[in-house]
């Protein structure tokens, strides 16, 4: 069986603004937006992946909410999962310290004004989708 290693992504929200981070590596991946995250590690759950991946990279305290429906494929053996999250109260702002060298917190309708990971295109959108639904009080 081959190795699955699981990415997650958070759709960090924030007064109804989405978070986009710009990578700065490697070469192919920089300048293009994802949703911050990281590997799985080995016994981590994933939403405890997304708490240390976003403190280390982002300088943040966040709270994981819940799984958006679906797995995304990236480059092999690797797989996208996105949980939605919030800031905990008393948490900095995000910053740029570890990946990334650019962010931006997007209203649903700015949402595809970045430059996503082609891969991440389909996460996003199943992201918007859920967002909408939430709005909606469905
Ligand atoms: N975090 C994140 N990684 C993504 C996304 N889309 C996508 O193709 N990737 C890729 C980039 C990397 O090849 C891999 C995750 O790498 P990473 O560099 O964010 O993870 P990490 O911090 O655990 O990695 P490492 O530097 O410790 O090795 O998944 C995305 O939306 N978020």
């Amino acid at each position: 069986m081959t190795e699955r290693i699981v990415v997650v992504g958070a759709a960090l929200f924030d007064g109804g603004r989405l978070l986009a981070a710009r990578r700065s590596a490697p070469p192919d991946l920089a300048g293009r937006w994802e949703l911050p995250g990281g590997k799985v590690e080995p016994g981590e759950r994933p939403e405890g992946a997304l708490v240390r991946e976003l403190r280390e990279e982002l300088g943040v305290d966040t709270e994981p909410l819940a799984p958006v429906p679906g797995e995304w494929a990236l480059r092999p053996p690797y797989v996208l999962h996105v949980w939605t999250a919030r800031l905990r109260p008393g948490s900095a702002a995000p910053a740029p310290l570890q990946d990334h060298d650019a962010l931006r917190w997007l209203t649903p309708a700015e949402v595809w004004d970045v430059d996503w990971l082609d891969q991440d295109v389909p996460a996003v959108r199943a992201t918007l989708a859920q967002w909408a639904a939430e709005a909606h009080g469905s």
